[in-house]
């Protein structure tokens, strides 16, 4: 798992660190790691033109003593400086190593080195920095993005939000991170993370003085030690038993989607109930769907019986009978994702009793939302929720005391009492309608076979976003794509061990 830390904890660590360590220590060690990192991308250190776009603080330190690190091995160093302070020691030893620095003011936009520079080092601002780039940083920014060389951010993208990757204005576009210590949760999450490109840890010597994470970011071989392994003497029923409540006779694509995501993830077995017209679009699909005819306007008999766990939700309408099928699927001790339709029927004061019995609960229990839904859920505007998707997914979490996948462009899993999740897989192609049913179905099947919520959340958005990517190369793929790729996922992801 690769994990993440707020900045106050950075900065509570690194004191504790600093006390023990001479002067200095700590910043010749991150300098030292982002040289080594900067001299890797270049094709040569001697002769190239390296410019450092350097801020007032210890961010703009870090950069200077890089370049000098640069510089003494003949690369030509250029820093341009913004902001009011100045690293005073890096500064002179930058000078020392015969790199030159130079005040930024707009007026230099057209002549500055960069646009012939071989590197770009972003070293405006690092985790002091708050709220959108104020001039000249925002500047310099632009001017960087524009320019055709590599640049490789300082401990993050200057801009970008070390604690809730939000970007409110221009932030630099990075092609490399070097983070120091530990990641920021601004690097794994968007749309900070669209700016960190590859990121690149430098230990400097902070794990010790580190607490347990904000954030985890599990890497292949973490999703192939949850996954279910099947042994010769298993059966259907241990594989799982999932039952599905999603789509409608009006809506029947998203339960064949469902479906197909259940089982193509392995579940024993799908049973499957809804109206007449849509139990034949399932059974025509996928025989193997053991369905049943129920039809929540009339039957009385809503519970899901002898199952493993249940998705319900998506597709599946938001009349009064559907709140009833809910509130039965909720009274029951099984493991339960809720999706689409079904969170929507938490909401309002219509769905406070469902509400209620949600918070309740103490068997495994999921919410799906996308982040309109949450927005809606937590009565939030859309726009914050996927600005701050980390505290948006958390507040949820606390509101309902149950774990919260949040879908979109970087999907997170908050989780009482435990790190929050950012899933590392997934791509802009999953943007299409029906891929949240299928997800829906995949997390089921792993909710069925045993898995914790969070566990299940994991490996089910591990293997959608995966699936994405294998099922077309990273051509455009629709949701029944996803069905065909999901096996190959999960085969690949079983041998990352
Ligand atoms: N503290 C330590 O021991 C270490 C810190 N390191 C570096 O130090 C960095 C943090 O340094 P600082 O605390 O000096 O903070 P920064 O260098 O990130 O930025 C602080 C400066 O930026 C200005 N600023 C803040 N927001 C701004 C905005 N939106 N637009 C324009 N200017 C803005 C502030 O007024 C302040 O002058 C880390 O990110 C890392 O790069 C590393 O050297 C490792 C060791
Ligand atoms: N920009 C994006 N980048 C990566 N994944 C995305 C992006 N937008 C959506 N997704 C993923 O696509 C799926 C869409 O689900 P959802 O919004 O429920 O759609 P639907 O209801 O049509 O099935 C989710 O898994 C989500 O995480
Ligand atoms: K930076």
């Amino acid at each position: 798992m690769l994990s993440a830390h707020t900045v106050s904890v950075v900065r509570e660590a690194e004191s504790a660190l600093m006390a023990r360590v001479p002067d200095g220590t700590l910043m010749r060690r991150a300098a030292t790691g982002l040289a080594a990192e900067c001299a890797r991308l270049l094709p040569r250190v001697y002769g190239a033109r390296v410019v450092l776009l350097v801020g007032g603080g210890d961010n703009g330190g870090d950069a200077l003593y890089a370049g000098a690190n640069l510089a003494a091995r003949g690369a030509s160093v250029h820093a341009l400086l913004a902001g009011r302070g100045l690293h005073q020691d890096g500064a002179i030893a930058l000078r020392a190593a015969g790199g030159r620095t130079r005040w930024f003011t707009d007026a230099m936009a057209d002549e500055t080195d960069l646009f012939d520079a071989d590197l770009i080092v972003d070293g405006l601002l690092g985790i002091g920095g708050r709220g959108g780039l104020r001039e000249p940083h925002a500047t310099l920014a632009l001017l960087a993005a524009n320019a055709p060389a590599p640049v490789v951010a300082v401990d993050l993208p200057s801009g970008v939000d070390a604690d809730t990757g939000e970007v409110s204005g221009h932030a630099v576009r990075a092609d490399v991170t070097v983070t120091f210590g530990t990641h920021k949760p601004g690097l794994f999450v968007d749309p900070g993370a669209d700016r960190a490109g590859r990121i690149h840890l430098v230990d400097i010597g902070l794990a010790p003085e580190l607490p347990g994470p904000a954030l985890v970011r599990p890497q292949p071989v973490d999703i192939a030690s949850l996954l279910p392994v099947h042994g010769a003497e298993t059966d259907k029923y241990r594989r799982g038993v999932l039952e599905i409540r999603a789509g409608s006779d009006r809506y029947r694509g998203a339960a064949v989607l469902c479906v197909g995501g259940a089982l193509r993830t392995g579940v024993g077995m799908v049973r499957y109930g809804g109206g007449l017209r849509v139990v034949d679009q399932v059974l025509s699909q996928w025989p193997e769907t053991v369905a049943r005819l129920l039809d929540p306007q009339s039957s009385t008999d809503l519970s899901p019986g002898r199952a493993s766990a249940v998705v319900i939700g998506s597709g599946r309408g938001t009349h009064p009978a559907n709140s009833d099928e809910l509130y039965s699927v909720l009274e029951s001790d099984l493991p339960v994702l809720v999706d689409a339709d079904g969170l929507t029927l938490l909401t309002g004061d219509g769905g406070a009793a469902l509400a209620e019995l949600l918070c309740e609960r103490t068997a495994h229990t999921l919410l799906t939302p996308h982040a309109g839904e949450l927005a809606r859920l937590m009565e939030a505007d859309r726009g914050d929720v996927e600005a701050r998707r980390l505290e948006h997914a958390a507040r949820a979490r606390d509101r309902f005391g149950c774990t919260v996948l949040l879908k979109g462009s970087t999907t997170v899993i908050a989780h009482p009492g435990a790190p929050v999740v950012v899933n590392p897989t997934g791509t802009p192609l999953l943007a299409t309608a029906g891929t949240g049913d299928v997800l829906s179905g995949a997390v089921g099947a792993f909710l069925a076979s045993g898995l914790p919520a969070r566990e299940a959340a994991m490996c089910g958005a591990y293997v959608h976003g995966r699936a994405a990517t294998l099922a077309r190369g990273g051509a455009p793929i629709s949701a029944s794509d996803l069905l065909d790729a999901l096996p190959l996922a999960i085969q690949e992801a079983h041998r990352a061990v």
